[in-house]
């Protein structure tokens, strides 16, 4: 019936794929944030599940994930290199022009997480042990407002 089918769970990933593609759709944040769906986690056995149904784990060894995704870094560069500054929001670009950047950017991001699968980086993880460095050599009270480098700091 129509009530089950409501509440029924996703029985794949492409079902889970649609119902967060409609969330991100319905999503109207007043100030910029990121849909809470896909988790690292979950965008991790995406491309797990995209390449073992295409046997591409072969050729998906760190070296070459390195190399695919600093590739999908210069494809982001193309997109921004002859240009001028460019405002937070990318609002002299056009829809076409800030998919293509998301769709290069996505590419990064695949890349990145199973390079670090492959490395064994728990990445969410690892983030937060970066998070806690990055806060005892930046100190808020002591870097306020200033971009130098922490080897520039001399106290
Ligand atoms: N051996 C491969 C090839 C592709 N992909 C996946 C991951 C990336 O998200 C995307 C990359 O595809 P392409 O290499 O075709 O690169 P682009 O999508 O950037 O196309 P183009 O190089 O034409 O801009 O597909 C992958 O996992 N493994």
């Amino acid at each position: 019936g129509g009530a089950a089918k409501e509440t029924a769970e996703p029985e794949n990933s492409l079902e889970l794929e649609l119902i967060w593609l409609r969330n991100g759709v319905e999503r109207q944040p007043e100030k910029f944030t990121f849909s809470p769906q896909p988790t690292l986690e979950d965008i991790r056995r995406l491309q797990a599940e995209f390449t073992d149904e295409r046997d591409w784990n072969q050729f998906h060894k760190p070296r070459n994930l390195l190399l695919a995704m600093v590739g999908e870094v210069g494809e982001v560069s193309e997109l921004f290199q002859w240009r001028g500054e460019v405002a937070e929001g990318l609002p002299d670009w056009t829809e076409s022009e800030r998919e293509q950047l998301a769709h290069e950017l996505s590419d990064v991001m695949i890349y990145l997480v199973e390079l670090a699968e492959k490395c064994h980086v728990d990445l969410p993880q690892a983030v937060l042990r970066k998070f806690a460095l990055n806060r005892q050599k930046y100190p808020a009270s002591k870097v306020h407002g200033s971009a130098k480098k922490y080897t520039e700091y001399t106290d």
